[in-house]
Formats: C-alpha cells, structure tokens, sequence
C-alpha cells in the first residue's frame, strides 16, 4: 500500500512535467509512447486502489459525467471588459490621461489579445477546485470538467497558493480547421471562426466532447493578487509561468506610448504567421499602485487598454 502511494507519486511528478513540456512549453523530452506507458501505469495503480484516484491526478483530466445543465458562478473580483482603441490618437489620449493621473514614470506591458473566450480559474493550496466563463461579468458558468480537459492548465501548481486566475481559452487554427472538415463531413453545421468554435466547445455538457475539441489556453492575470508580493503586471506574469501555466511569449514591457506603437507594427505583421487567432492588442500599465491609482470606470479599467486590429478581409477559399 505505502508503495503504491509512493509510486504514484512518482507517475504524477513524471506525468505532469511531460505534460507541461509538450503543452505548455511545445518541447517534450520523451516520445508519446513513454507517456502513454505511464498513464497506463498509473490507471491500473489507481485501478488496485482505487483512494489514488485524487482529483489532481492526471488521470482525471477527462470526467465521466455529463452535466445536465451549468451551475452558476458569482466570480469573486468582476471580469471587466476594456475599453477600446481604433487608431493611433486613442492611443496617445490613453497615454496623456494615465500621466495626467499617475505621473510620467510609466511603464506599460503589451500583450497580445487572444481572440477565444475569457474563463476563471480558482486555486485552492495549489489545486485546481473550479473554472468559469466570464458571463456577465458578475456572474458565469461553472465548466470546471471541461476546462480540466485543456491540457496545459495544471491540476496542481509548483506552489501551494491560493488565488483566482484569469485566461482565454482558445482553439488553435489548425485545430479549427481539422474540427470543421469533419463537421462538414458529418453534414454539421460549421464554426464560423475559432472563438466561436472554442465557446461552442467549452460549453459543451459533455466534457468527453470539449477533450476532443484540441482546446488551449494563455492565462493573463491574477485577479486577486492579495499575498503574492507582486508589485506589478510584468512580475503576476512571471509568478504565473513559474507555478506551471501556460502565458503568451509574445509580450513586452515599453517606457513610453512610442515604443508601444512600433511594437503594434511588427505585432500585426506577426498575426498571419500565429498558431491562434488574434484581435488585437492589450496595453496595461505595469505599476499595479499606478493601476490601483488610476482605478475603473463603470465597466472597464483606466490603467488598460485594447487596441483592435481593422478587421482582416476574409479570405475566401
Ligand atoms: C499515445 C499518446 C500519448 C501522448 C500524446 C501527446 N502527449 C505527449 C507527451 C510527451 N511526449 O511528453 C506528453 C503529453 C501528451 O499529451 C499523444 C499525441 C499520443
């Protein structure tokens, strides 16, 4: 007994550091088959005995139930929406209002705007306990099973905190275009573009449906940053890629408005060459005493903003 808990101790380290490498950082170290081999070790573990069968384990990523319906979730701190830019003089009034509150020491982060549905992912001591959709702001639904069946988001972090993380869930083009040549095959109606592919699949009842559906995420902030000891956006980031999630490689930090306009240049030049669509990009101050400064308007926060993309021409095939 004592070794078999022991063992599957080790299969869990084993499994979810091959997991994080080959979802999370694109870069596995063993072939598909030595992790098939462990998985299957671990379910015949877990078969003997069947306590092993924790909700952390990584055999428990896609659940049996199909759910009825979704419960409901009040999020702890509101999902915001943000406000909008179109051109390059929003973005400069942007900039002018922010020192005008803080000061001109500012620094921003850029980030990419992932074009997919914004979710919520609470952590108790380390564990994944549940998983929301934004609805209302206010008020989501509970697609904890389903968001289990994104590969790169950790059933367990490196540390043992507790706090509520917010993503965008996404489904990776290739992955859109594989799902909608079956669909077409099965004489199903097809998606009309990934984000409403991946809000289809994530809302799906049966979670075994949403773990076919290839779906990804990039976590983006930590809503509340209570205990953490971070001091800005650019360190949440950081802490986040430490504890085993999945982030956007393509951000960046900038001193001034300049540096974020050129960065839009070369970001829009990149958006045909990504594995996943964007609309956009996200522009925050980094300062989270500056962001607390700065504070909300009725629905979006002073301290970001998005800028969108003209929408692309639809190339027809
Ligand atoms: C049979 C099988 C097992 C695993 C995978 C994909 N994969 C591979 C690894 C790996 N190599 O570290 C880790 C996690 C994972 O999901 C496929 C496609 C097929």
């Amino acid at each position: 007994k004592q070794s078999a808990n022991k063992r599957a101790h080790e299969l869990h380290e084993l499994i979810n550091t091959y997991n994080y490498e080959y979802n999370v950082l694109d870069k596995p170290s063993v072939p598909d088959s030595e992790y098939d081999r462990l998985m299957q070790e671990l379910l015949k573990l877990e078969e003997a005995f069947p306590e092993l069968k924790t909700s952390d384990s990584p055999t428990q990523r896609v659940g049996g139930t199909v759910l009825a319906a979704f419960q409901k979730v009040v999020h702890k701190t509101p999902m915001l929406s943000l406000g909008n830019a179109f051109n390059e003089t929003d973005l400069r009034d942007f900039d002018r209002r922010v020192k005008q509150a803080v000061g001109d020491d500012v620094q921003y982060v850029v980030e990419l705007k992932i074009d997919g549905l914004a979710v919520s992912l609470r952590y108790e001591n380390g564990l994944f306990v549940q998983g929301a959709t934004r609805g209302d702001g206010t008020t989501g639904e509970d697609i904890t099973e389903n968001l289990k069946t994104i590969r790169s988001i950790p059933l367990r972090l490196k540390k043992e905190l507790s706090f509520e993380v917010r993503g965008e869930a996404f489904m990776p083009k290739k992955s859109f275009e594989k799902l909608n040549e079956l669909r077409l095959q099965l004489e199903e109606e097809p998606f009309a573009n990934p984000r409403n592919a991946a809000a289809g699949s994530i809302r799906q009842l049966d979670p075994k449906i949403a773990a076919k559906r290839n779906l990804d995420i990039f976590v983006y902030s930590i809503a509340d940053l209570g205990g953490t000891g971070v001091e800005k956006h650019s360190e949440a980031l950081d802490l986040l890629e430490e504890v085993g999630f999945k982030t956007n490689q393509e951000r960046r930090k900038c001193e001034t408005i300049e540096q974020v306009l050129n960065i839009i240049e070369d970001l829009q030049e990149k958006r045909a060459n990504l594995s996943y669509d964007i609309d956009g990009i996200v522009i925050k101050v980094d300062s989270l005493a500056q962001q607390e400064e700065l504070g909300f308007t009725a629905k979006s926060p002073r301290w970001a903003i998005a800028y969108k993309f003209p929408a692309e021409e639809v190339m027809t095939k």
